[in-house]
């Protein structure tokens, strides 16, 4: 997997699908069941991807879980990591949900680098609506790590 995921970090086409994290992704994985299979592409300096949460995602009938919005932006997030061009990790994610996600309704997923200081990583995104209505933003701090965190051993 280590291997696999390093061959991600080259340059990527406008437009063009990127390459899921890895097949069980909980964001992004097209093997994992209870995933989002979240699809996502470069936009300029940023990346986008089109999403609709179904029914296994539910909160209050109809509205997304707040959870499972705030796992799809953090997922996000995860491909600016391609552009950037370093693995890195999240250490604070904020979502704030100006009116609910709906459950069926087609969203559009935006995000970007704000600005990058040393290891630190500063984010932005937003989700938007059918009608380009912005019903939620978020913001994110990721520290680059070295491979070694991905294979250290822990308890
Ligand atoms: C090329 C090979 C790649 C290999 C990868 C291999 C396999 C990976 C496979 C798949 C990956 C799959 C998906 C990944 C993609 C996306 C998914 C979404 C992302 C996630 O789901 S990821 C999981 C959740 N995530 C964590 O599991 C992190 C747990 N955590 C830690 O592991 C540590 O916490 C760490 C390492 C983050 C930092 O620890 P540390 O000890 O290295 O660093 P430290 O604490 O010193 O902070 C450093 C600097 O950040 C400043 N700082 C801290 N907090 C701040 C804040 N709130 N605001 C502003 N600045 C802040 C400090 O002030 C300091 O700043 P300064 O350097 O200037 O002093």
């Amino acid at each position: 997997m280590l291997a696999t995921w390093a061959e991600k970090f080259r340059p990527h086409r406008e437009g063009v699908d990127l390459p899921p994290h890895h097949e069980q992704c909980l964001g992004c994985g097209p093997d994992n069941p209870h995933g989002h299979h979240l699809q996502v592409r470069r936009h300029g300096d940023g990346v986008v991807a089109d999403h609709t949460f179904d029914n296994r995602h539910v909160g209050a009938p109809g509205i997304a879980h707040g959870g499972a919005v705030a796992t799809v932006i953090d997922d996000l997030y995860g491909f600016l990591l391609y552009l950037v061009g370093t693995p890195a990790v999240t250490r604070q994610l904020t979502v704030e949900y100006r009116t609910p996600v709906m459950i069926g309704v087609p969203y559009r997923l935006q995000a970007q680098v704000q600005r990058h200081e040393g290891r630190k990583l500063f984010l932005v995104a937003s989700i938007a609506g059918p009608d380009g209505s912005v019903v939620g933003t978020s913001t994110a701090v990721f520290v680059a790590v070295g491979i070694d965190h991905f294979t250290r051993e822990r308890q």
